[in-house]
């Protein structure tokens, strides 16, 4: 196991619970246009408690539209949002991790003017009543609050190996450092829900490999929906996978039935696939299809 996936520690203080995953993230028909452009048409899934749920296809096919989409961060134009049991009418970014739900974007996202223990510790303010946040707006603090709030942080960042960084500077980090201080501040909150959107750009192999192992432990106590290229890790790590084409569902099930898949081929390998290849030879790979 690599430092990346540090196995809970017993001491106690570890940012997370013992619990088993209960909650279930629903998505049903989901549409989204963007002017006249359809990004999205019809789209479902769900992501089943404690599953790594895994959202690939080409260029252009749609997922980080619909990554948006659970996140808050775009309206479907039709379609429902259940997450534990209950419809998410106007979902907002702000919301999420009241919500139980954390994600890391694209971009690493941290801020430049706060160290990394405190971008971690921004990550926390789902549980934080006082404190760091409360100092944020100027509001009384509370001592023994503000004091949780960073040994949660620290314990996040023990989680990633990255504890070592806590007083630093994140734009005096390298980019791989930096993504795994953006995991923390979104494990601090001790979400239910995951969502990553291409965690493994950026990482070499052997980090890569360590985010497997970490997001296969993670899975233990959260969902996980997992947008990424990288065909190797989701075959690897993915429960289910949901694979989009053009704004639309073509294949969905286990990572062996979409490899198999031979619609989910024909999308990756467009007209010059040949009958022989299947997407299970894309593994190993990024799929060709990382714009970078
Ligand atoms: N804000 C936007 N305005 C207009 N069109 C958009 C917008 N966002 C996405 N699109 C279009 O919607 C479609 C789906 O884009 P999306 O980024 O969701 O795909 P993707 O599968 O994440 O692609 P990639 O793997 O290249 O990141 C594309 O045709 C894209 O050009």
């Amino acid at each position: 196991m690599g430092p990346l996936a540090q196995p809970p520690d017993s001491s106690g203080s570890t940012p997370h619970q013992d619990r088993s995953p209960t909650a279930r993230l629903e998505m049903t028909g989901i549409s989204v246009a963007f002017g006249g452009v359809k990004a999205l048409t019809d789209v479902s899934l769900t992501v089943e408690p404690g599953q790594v749920h895994g959202l690939i296809g080409p260029n252009g096919a749609g997922k980080t539209t619909m990554f948006n989409v659970a996140c808050g961060l775009v309206r479907a134009t039709e379609g429902r949002i259940v997450w534990r049991g209950q419809e998410l009418r106007r979902l907002r970014p702000a919301q999420l991790a009241g919500l139980g739900i954390a994600r890391t974007l694209q971009g690493v996202g941290l801020f430049p003017g706060l160290t990394v223990l405190e971008n971690v510790m921004v990550g926390a303010h789902r549980h934080a009543r006082a404190g760091f946040f409360s100092a944020l707006f100027a509001v009384p603090t509370s001592d023994a609050d503000e004091a949780r709030l960073r040994e949660r942080a620290v314990a996040a960042l023990g989680e990633l190996d990255a504890e070592g960084y806590a007083a630093r500077y994140p734009g005096s980090l390298p980019y791989p450092v930096q993504k795994r201080v953006a995991l923390a501040r979104a494990l601090v909150s001790e979400p239910e829900l995951l969502l990553l959107d291409e965690p493994a750009s950026g990482l070499s192999e052997d980090e890569m490999r360590e985010l497997g192992d970490l997001i296969g432990h993670l899975s233990g106590r959260m969902s996980v929906l997992l947008v990424e290229h990288h065909m190797d890790l989701v075959m690897r790590v993915c429960d289910h996978i949901t694979v989009l084409d053009s704004g639309k569902q073509i294949a969905a099930g286990t990572p062996q039935q979409v490899q198999n898949d031979p619609a989910v081929t024909e999308a990756y390998l467009g007209d010059a696939v040949d009958d022989t290849t299947d997407v299970s030879e894309l593994a190993g790979t990024d799929g060709g299809t990382h714009r970078g």
